[in-house]
């Protein structure tokens, strides 16, 4: 049975489920029996990953690794789009504190997700390109829905998806493959995404898609937790590390190009495209 309920304050694991008490950009829903935790993006449209979004989500991977969270689907609440990706908004003109202080909170999120101890499956109910793809990446185990797109864009947007970004990609569908996504910035369809192994399964509706996901769940959690996430983090250890040693050449590398006058240009023209569509 599944038991969603609103909070103000963090708390006990049988009585704190939803953990953005005042925006509920993550809804949170725990599986009282199991243990098994949902954690929905829902910043509508598109789930465009702003500094709050990526500080709710933040906080929610902290709160389920302190709960020792046995495993966890990461969703969304759309119904056309997983995440849009990096909000465009907190790249276009910003002040340097704030750039600084997003692309650090992004740094945050990413490193908690890609090290979680406990298993993660991303169940991919939309679109799901560039920091999209990325998150969804950060999971174990992907299974997405038909006729959606998936993949690191960047270079079709004239920019350069940031190492990290790169490395989960080549740690997924290996060199060859992510040479050649990475430098056409190649979208996927959901179908091809299966092919060259970006997702790992397709699901025929959101139905199938958490049943699905609720399966690879139960045969991970029937794994010795922590022989298992010993391998886990140990594969990833390397492509951790070069990001948590690297942090601050990484948030220079970020502020260096976002305040370039020609990135401000596109990124004025992209929003622009966006919202004329
Ligand atoms: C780009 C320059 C960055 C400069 C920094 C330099 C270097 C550092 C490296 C930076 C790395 C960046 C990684 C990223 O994640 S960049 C973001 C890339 N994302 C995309 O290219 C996706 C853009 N969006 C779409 O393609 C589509 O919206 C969609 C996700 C396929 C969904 O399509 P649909 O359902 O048809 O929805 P709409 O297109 O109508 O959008 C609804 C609404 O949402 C706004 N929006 C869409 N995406 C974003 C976004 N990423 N950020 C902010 N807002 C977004 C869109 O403008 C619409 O707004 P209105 O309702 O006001 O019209």
């Amino acid at each position: 049975m599944f038991v969603l309920r609103q909070c103000l304050t963090l708390g006990t694991k049988s009585s704190i489920r939803n953990f953005s008490a005042t925006t509920n950009l993550v809804n949170l829903t725990i599986n009282e029996d199991t243990g098994v935790a949902i954690m929905e993006l829902n910043k509508p449209p598109v789930n465009s990953l702003n500094y709050e979004l990526l500080e709710a989500m933040h906080r929610t991977l902290v709160k389920l690794e302190n709960e020792k969270c046995p495993g966890m689907i990461l969703t969304s609440s759309s119904r056309s789009t997983f995440s849009a990706g990096l909000d465009l908004l907190e790249m276009y003109k910003p002040t340097v504190d704030k750039a600084r202080r997003f692309w650090s909170m992004l740094q945050n999120t990413w490193i908690k997700l890609y090290s979680t101890p406990y298993p993660t499956v991303a169940a991919i109910n939309g679109h799901s390109p560039a920091g999209g793809c990325l998150l969804a990446m950060s999971c174990e185990h992907r299974i997405m829905v038909p006729d959606k797109m998936i993949g690191l864009n960047e270079t079709q947007l004239g920019i350069v998806a940031p190492q990290w970004f790169q490395d989960c990609m080549r740690n997924i569908i290996g060199e060859r493959q992510a040479e050649k996504a990475l430098i056409a910035g190649r979208m996927f369809t959901s179908e091809e995404a299966l092919k060259i192994g970006l997702v790992d399964e397709l699901a025929t509706d959101k139905e199938d898609l958490m049943q699905k996901a609720h399966d690879f769940l139960d045969e991970q959690m029937g794994l010795p937790p922590l022989a298992r996430s010993v391998v886990k983090v140990g594969f990833r250890k390397d492509t951790l590390s070069k990001l948590i040693n690297g942090r601050e050449a990484d948030i220079k590398m970020f502020l260096d190009n976002v305040f370039q006058p020609k990135v401000q240009e596109s990124l004025e023209n992209y929003i622009q495209m966006l919202k004329k569509k």
